[in-house]
């Protein structure tokens, strides 16, 4: 049963006109807000436009965005004056006064729990580059039988919730755990809680029941764009398919066109691909992830709105007696660092091995520093519960 008593995410003002400064259509930029209405029936025509030019992908800065989408990764080693890793290399003076100014969730747990004293702390986590380590093909990032215990540990002790770009099914699929909630599709699909609060009202948001029966909200608030992602998926796999490395995946309402396995002198010609389709979608915009370009529509939600909605649904929000917890380590894990930052809720912990800009308060290097930090939040309230029923 549809519910329609909140204004919908999806943004209605058309936007068709060019952007002068760039020679391109404003809803082609990355990061771009403002929705486009959609003339009838448009979406079921796949389109067969003329390729625009490459210096389309040069000057709208896609390629710089791609080249610095991931890094390479720095060998590391323990620096003996500092109390912090450093570049193999010759010592890595940016990477150290970065980490000062992010510093390791682990070394800080102190303060963290110190925080977290008398508070309810809800776990938030991002899946790829987060709980699985980047690998080159998305189908086999496995996570370690150790991170899934220490995932589970966490969602005895606190409501946890995983935020993924990817379909919820393939990364429920890919967790396992019964136990969480999910956000796939960066947080346009969510399976959360039944709540009773105001979220529980929002349009698009349906009883349903998950795979044990149990009763849940679904909330999908991109769910008129379903036929549209498809076409878009399709036409992406007819036109990149003579690309070798090119991976193309359907994550429902959104979809995203991998380069990682591309000869770097491909990427243009990937980049210019995807730009040529996607000026006949004005409802669809563009976003950067590790070595990915994702197409999604342009709505106001993204993983940021998904953890408010979840806080809510959990009964969570507005709270001073609450600290959620993000742990991500891409650009769309941004959107939720800002919450908390914008907010003072809680804490974003960006999970990087390089120094990245970003609104997170923490750091942490790769999936093994989250695993341990999991751990270590597990045995911390484990210690809690303990001192409280001695007294
Ligand atoms: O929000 P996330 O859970 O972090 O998902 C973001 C994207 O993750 C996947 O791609 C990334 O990980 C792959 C496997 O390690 C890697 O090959 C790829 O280069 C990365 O971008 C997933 O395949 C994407 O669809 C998600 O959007």
């Amino acid at each position: 049963m549809e519910k329609s008593n909140h204004s919908s995410p999806v943004l209605t003002d058309p936007i068709t006109v060019n952007n002068s400064r760039l020679g391109i259509h404003s809803n082609l930029l990355s990061y771009q807000q403002s929705g486009g209405s959609l003339p009838s029936g448009k979406y079921m025509t796949i389109p067969r436009k003329k390729p625009g030019k490459l210096e389309d992908v040069l000057s709208n800065g896609w390629l710089e965005a791609m080249r610095s989408s991931s890094p390479p990764r720095k060998k590391l080693i323990k620096h003996k004056d500092f109390n912090i890793d450093a570049a193999a290399d010759d010592f890595d003076i940016a990477y150290c006064s970065w980490m000062i100014k992010f510093p390791s969730a682990l070394k800080s747990f102190d303060q963290i729990s110190k925080n977290a004293k008398n508070k309810k702390i809800a776990v938030f986590l991002d899946y790829d580059g987060t709980l699985s380590p980047i690998v080159d093909d998305p189908d086999r990032a496995f996570m370690s039988v150790s991170m899934r215990s220490a995932v589970r540990d966490v969602a005895k002790y606190f409501p946890t919730a995983i935020i993924s770009g990817r379909s919820r099914d393939k990364v429920y699929e890919l967790v396992g755990l019964t136990e969480l909630y999910y956000a796939g599709s960066h947080g346009m699909d969510i399976m959360g809680p039944v709540s009773h609060a105001d979220s529980d009202d929002h349009p698009n948001c349906i009883r349903s029941t998950d795979q044990q029966g149990k009763e849940v909200n679904l909330f999908q608030p991109a769910k008129e764009f379903i036929p549209m992602i498809d076409e878009v998926f399709k036409t992406l796999v007819e036109n990149t398919k003579d690309i070798k490395g090119a991976k193309v995946e359907n994550h429902k309402f959104c979809t995203s066109v991998h380069y990682r396995n591309l000869e770097e002198k491909n990427w243009p010609i990937i980049a210019q691909r995807v730009h040529d389709i996607l000026k006949d979608y004005p409802r669809l915009r563009l976003t950067h992830g590790r070595k990915v370009l994702e197409i999604r529509p342009v709505i106001d939600w993204n993983k940021g709105k998904a953890v408010e909605f979840l806080l809510e649904s959990l009964g969570l929000s507005d709270r001073d007696d609450v600290l959620p917890i993000y742990i991500g380590d891409d650009r769309t894990d941004e959107d939720a660092f800002k919450v908390f930052r914008e907010s003072n809720l809680g804490y974003g912990i960006l999970v990087s091995s390089v120094p990245k800009e970003s609104k997170a308060f923490f750091s942490l290097k790769d999936p093994s520093e989250v695993e341990k930090f999991l751990k270590a939040l597990v045995t911390w309230k484990q210690l809690e519960e303990k001192l409280h029923t001695k007294i």
